[in-house]
């Protein structure tokens, strides 16, 4: 079974002109995740392919030597591309003269089509092998693991690699039976076929990349108190809930801190907004320190924050809490120079581990924690109150 191959070069042109158009529309100028790139080796792959259409009534030169150096620079962009994204270094340099050899090595082979099929199947799979080889190496991070895009780009690219081997191989070990390019049979049927569907595939994976990178970012900034980089009040609402589920399921206890700065008015009237804008972020850095990583702490408002402690109960909580205060005392923040010396007082509360327990609601706990922190406001400031 064979098709006709002008016609799939039509559709590769079409469809990698479309699918780069409607990338460079989606990318606009905003985003630096590499986008651009891969439209740009859609671009170049429509080009080559079209000059690879134009055998025969276009110069030589143009036709097979520029067409092969433009497919080859198209996965080269592909490779940017995915360098971009993970913020690696670009070798623009080795691109280029990769490029250069390819049309050279074209120009040697004039007029032996065998050998030119072997050694752009070579180049173009080793290159996407390349782009492979990049993926593979950053699919140790968190966020590739899970990326779907990630394994769409994978499978596209390894069409490209299993594809051009195979036609490599075909030339090598087999004769092709034709003299062209744009003649057809099963081996030039499959290659523009496939190609086709990867640039397809793996199109869709790396925009399916950037969306997912672009949902995560959303996510963190939507749960992120802007200034401290803690959660956010929404955020600590959600993990409240979800805490308090876990706990009863469980039967574990779940603590709850409130902490409040002391005389926070007093620092902003002292030293300037900028400087309290500094010494709630100070705050976050040393309570972190001493934090469980189960543990959430988020900021409730202005300059309260919110602890809340997963499988601890009100006798443990009441000691990191004291210790929370003691370590906040002990590093005074910096702020241009001058030490900005202040105290917190803290709110503890911890729902009980009997299932029954009526503090096992959030407003129970929230509440408690509260009436806890006012009552050592009360008391003086600088001190820790328990529910
Ligand atoms: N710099 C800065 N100040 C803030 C921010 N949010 C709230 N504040 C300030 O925090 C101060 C809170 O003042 P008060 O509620 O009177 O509390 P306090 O001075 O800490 O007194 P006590 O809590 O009673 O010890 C106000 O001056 C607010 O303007 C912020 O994001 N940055």
């Amino acid at each position: 079974m064979t098709a006709d191959v002008p016609t799939l070069l039509l559709m590769i042109i079409v469809t990698s002109l479309v699918t780069s158009g409607a990338l460079l529309v989606l990318n606009g100028n905003q985003r630096n995740d590499g986008l651009q790139y891969w439209a740009g080796g859609l671009l170049l792959s429509a080009l080559a392919h079209a000059l690879l259409l134009l055998y025969g009534r276009i110069p030589y030169l143009l036709a097979i030597v520029l067409g092969n150096a433009l497919l080859s620079s198209a996965l080269a962009s592909f490779w940017l591309a995915v360098r971009r994204f993970h913020g690696l270094a670009l070798h623009w340099a080795r691109t280029l003269a990769l490029l250069a050899a390819i049309a050279l090595l074209m120009w040697l082979l004039q007029h032996q089509f065998a050998s030119r099929v072997v050694i752009m199947g070579l180049i173009l799979g080793l290159q996407a092998a390349l782009v492979l080889w990049v993926l593979r190496q950053r699919a140790l991070g968190a966020e590739q693991q899970r990326s779907r895009g990630a394994l769409l780009l994978v499978c596209g690219l390894g069409l490209i690699v299993l594809t051009m081997l195979l036609r490599a191989g075909a030339a090598l070990f087999f004769s092709l039976n034709i003299a062209s390019i744009l003649q057809s049979n099963l081996v030039q049927t499959l290659t523009f076929m496939v190609s086709f569907l990867a640039t397809l595939v793996s199109s869709f994976g790396f925009v399916f990349m950037a969306k997912e990178r672009a949902d995560q970012a959303n996510l963190r900034l939507a749960s992120q108190d802007p200034l401290t980089g803690a959660a956010n009040r929404r955020a600590l609402m959600q993990a409240l809930e979800t805490e308090l589920a876990r706990a009863s399921r469980q039967h574990t206890p779940l603590a709850l801190l409130m902490v409040d700065i002391d005389h926070f008015k007093r620092v902003n009237d002292h030293y300037g907004h900028l400087a309290g804008d500094h010494v709630l972020r100070h705050i976050v850095g040393v309570l972190r320190q001493r934090l469980r990583a189960s543990d959430v702490l988020g900021r409730y408002g202005g300059e309260e924050f919110m602890l809340l402690l997963p499988d601890t109960d009100l006798h443990g909580a009441a000691q990191l809490a004291e210790q929370l205060r003691q370590a906040v005392q002990a590093a005074p923040c910096e702020w241009q120079g001058q030490r900005i010396p202040f105290t917190v007082s803290i709110g503890v509360a911890a729902s009980a581990d009997t299932p029954a327990d009526p503090s096992r609601t959030s407003e129970a706990l929230l509440q408690a924690a509260d009436q806890a922190l006012y009552r050592a406001k009360d008391d003086g400031r600088n001190r820790v109150a328990l529910a």
